[in-house]
């Protein structure tokens, strides 16, 4: 049996003037190695819930430990074993490729030519060492949700959290964003990921939670959850099963 590398209890949020939980006492383990995908409508909760886990917003109330490190007591220590890929682009259009992501790595403490070295084999995985040297600004999205991936990943962390990688990106990109996550996740880090792209998840992921109004509403294998779900032949199936068919707009 594989050990828990994240635990949430009772974790919740309730934003500044919101008078409801965007994350609604909602607790959750996620085992070391899994590729663990978040589900959920839109306004679910799944940003919110990875922004706490990565220490960019507070939580009202709960707890978390991530490698039994407790978020109250050992935030530091967190920042420096997580990877963060959020959804917009961090980088800076008018430095290149190979300049932004020799920044990056300086900011986690790597330098010499062990950062070159990753920068290099990053970039030649991801498809894009022809174009280190080109400023950023000159990228297609694609393109730069690739680099944005290698920037939170070149520390080479022990957990990983992604927010959409894949979304308004082509299926060439796609594939081989999906190709690296497994590569990193063969490696030993442990991924936990946002999407709305059932079939990539069904495909990708160890373990999905469907998350609703801040709360977990089914979460196992995904072969296991379609199994238990009533007429459900694929993820899709159960998602709608559980959520509904009405559109979430706000
Ligand atoms: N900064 C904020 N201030 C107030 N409310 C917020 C804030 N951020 C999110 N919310 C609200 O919290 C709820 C959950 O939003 P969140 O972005 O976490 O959902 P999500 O599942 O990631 O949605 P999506 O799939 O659209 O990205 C929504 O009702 C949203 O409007």
């Amino acid at each position: 049996m594989s050990s828990t590398i994240i635990e949430i209890q009772s974790l919740s949020k309730k934003y500044k003037d919101a008078d409801f939980f965007s994350v609604d006492d909602l607790s959750l383990s996620v085992k070391k190695g899994e590729i663990f995908g978040l589900l959920g409508p839109n306004g679910a909760g799944k940003t919110t819930l990875i922004s706490m886990l990565c220490g960019l917003i507070k939580p009202t109330s709960g707890s978390f430990t991530i490698d039994g490190l407790s978020y109250k007591n050992d935030a530091k220590a967190i920042k420096k074993i997580i990877g963060v890929v959020p959804q917009e682009y961090a980088l800076y259009p008018t430095l290149t490729a190979y300049e932004n992501l020799m920044y990056f790595g300086s900011m986690y403490g790597l330098k010499g030519k062990d950062l070159k070295q990753r920068i290099n084999d990053s970039l030649d995985f991801l498809g894009l060492l022809k174009f280190a040297d080109k400023q950023i600004e000159t990228f297609s999205g694609g393109m730069k949700r690739r680099v944005n991936l290698i920037a939170g990943l070149l520390h080479e962390p022990a957990v990983l959290f992604l927010d959409e990688p894949t979304v308004g990106v082509d299926v060439q990109s796609r594939n081989v964003i999906i190709d690296y996550l497994k590569q990193i996740n063969q490696r030993g880090t442990t991924i936990i990921y946002t999407s709305h792209h059932l079939a990539e998840a069904q495909d990708l992921c160890s373990t999905i939670a469907i998350i609703d109004t801040g709360k977990v509403i089914i979460k196992g294998a995904p072969g296991e959850i379609i199994d238990v779900t009533h007429n459900a032949h694929s993820l899709e199936d159960v998602f709608l099963s559980l959520t509904g068919n009405e559109l979430r707009d706000e």
